[in-house]
């Protein structure tokens, strides 16, 4: 879409109906603690239908949909006697103190226990829902952008704004179509509560949005934009903005759970090479699709025609020994007879790895390279290696370095020296320690895959 097409779909004017403001989104505080997203509106106005859009569009990643209604008050019985006096759409209806530090667990990566309200009861029932930390928390409700408190937590404010009587409609639609209750019920709440709480505390929240979607969930573009600028947001790790030709595999529960088992000390071998195993196999595909291809047509057995591509058929590994070779099995379960050759580096530290011994295909000149070694620490290893395919003739745009864990410190050494490289990992960890080992790391990939550890 060209810029004018973006700025119909955003007006990016501010006289206009939904456009970007001044205190634009905020980058999360660290790649570890979730993005979190705050979407605000009116009664009816579309917000659940833009966060069902959003949990759609983003499912490759982890996230969770929180509803302000969740924490609702639960009423007692001498209110409930009462209820038709009661409002439901005013700050003090929610137990702000209870979403805050909830919001906050979830911020520093700790499970929390979110009410499960009944609509119809107008009680919390037990036992509540256990929300684990994601990538992303989706946080939905009339008043989520009300409390500052809860603002400054939110990384991306939406408000979702809608004509007031499209509102009302859907709104006796809903309760009194849908769920039975009495239109003039509905309606005299509506006069009461719903409208003018709309105007004391939904609408004035309006002014602290990033992003005014009208239209609400109809608005498709607007909603791929956001879309856009989440993934944006999210996908990337500092390193990622510095170097281009560093690809990080989008993390899933799955993802994130083995590695979790693989970096565990208390693992057994069996299930360290189980999950090594799985998150190999995964960069290997993710890697292969950086190769180039070309377009091919096929017939089906309906005698249609299917539109596809074939792969790049002059490719072979290299693997790092001993480590690398792990990565070997699933490089050959993917690309049938693909020609492996071998690199032995030794020694420890940036200073003192040596090439010991190399045997690789006599035509790697003419193939594209998939560099096998899990893990990137130094990048002493990795920095040899790639020379020497470089001095084989190899060109630089033809390596693709696959990798399960990467040090910050091996991404500086292997990114800037080879920026043409494309480097494939399944996580960025933090740092090294003093004897150059991956922190968090896994330990000694080598000796844990093979047995060779104590
Ligand atoms: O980035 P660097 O600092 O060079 O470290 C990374 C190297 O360390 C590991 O091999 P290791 O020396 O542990 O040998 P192994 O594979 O035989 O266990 C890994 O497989 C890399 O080859
Ligand atoms: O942490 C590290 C560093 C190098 N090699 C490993 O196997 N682990």
């Amino acid at each position: 879409m060209n810029n004018s097409g973006k700025e119909k779909a955003l007006n990016l004017n501010t006289n206009d109906k939904l456009y970007l403001q001044s205190n634009a989104f905020k980058a999360p505080p660290s790649p570890k603690q979730p993005f979190f997203i705050g979407v605000a509106g009116g009664t009816a106005s579309g917000k659940t239908t833009v966060c069902n859009l959003i949990n759609s569009q983003l499912h490759d990643q982890r996230i969770v949909l929180i509803n302000q209604d969740s924490f609702y008050h639960s009423l007692s019985d001498e209110i409930l006697q009462k209820v038709n006096d009661y409002n439901f759409d005013h700050p003090d209806a929610f137990d702000i103190e209870l979403m805050l530090s909830s919001m906050e667990k979830l911020k520093h990566g700790q499970t929390a226990s979110i009410p499960n309200y009944n609509i119809n009861t107008r009680k919390r029932i037990e036992p509540p829902r256990q929300v684990h930390p994601a990538d992303i928390v989706v946080l939905e409700g009339i008043l989520v952008l009300h409390d500052s408190r809860v603002r400054d937590l939110l990384n991306m404010k939406i408000f979702v704004d809608e004509d007031s009587d499209i509102r009302l409609t859907r709104r006796i639609q809903r309760l009194a179509i849908e769920h039975g209750r009495n239109i003039q019920n509905v309606l005299d709440q509506y006069c009461r509560f719903v409208k003018p709480s709309f105007e004391d505390f939904v609408l004035p929240t309006k002014k602290f949005a990033d992003i005014i979607i009208p239209g609400g969930g109809d608005n498709d573009v607007a909603i791929d934009l956001i879309i856009q600028n989440i993934r944006t947001k999210l996908g990337q790790h500092d390193l990622c903005k510095i170097y281009p030709n560093i690809f990080v595999i989008f993390s899933t529960f799955q993802i994130k759970g083995m590695h979790t088992l693989i970096r565990d000390v208390g693992t057994t071998k069996h299930d360290f090479v189980f999950y090594s195993d799985r998150l190999i196999r995964l960069v290997v595909e993710h890697g292969l699709g950086h190769l180039p291809f070309t377009e091919k047509q096929v017939t089906t057995p309906t005698g249609s025609v299917y539109s596809g591509v074939i792969f790049c058929s002059r490719l072979c590994g290299v693997s790092v020994i001993r480590s690398g070779e792990s990565m070997e099995n699933a490089l050959r379960a993917c690309c049938k007879g693909i020609k492996i050759g071998k690199i032995l580096i030794l020694g420890q530290g940036t200073d003192g790895r040596q090439l010991i011994y190399e045997k690789l295909p006599s035509d790697i000149a003419s193939r594209h390279v998939l560099l096998l070694d899990p893990v990137l620490a130094t990048g002493s290893s990795a920095v040899k290696a790639i020379s020497l395919l470089l001095k084989k003739g190899v060109l630089e745009s033809n390596i693709i370095f696959l990798n399960l864990i990467a040090a910050p410190q091996g991404i500086n050494a292997v990114c800037e020296r080879f920026p043409m490289m494309k480097l494939v990992t399944s996580e960025i960890d933090a740092t090294l320690n003093e004897s150059s080992r991956v922190i968090p790391g896994l330990g000694e990939f080598g000796d844990r895959y093979f047995a060779t550890d104590d």
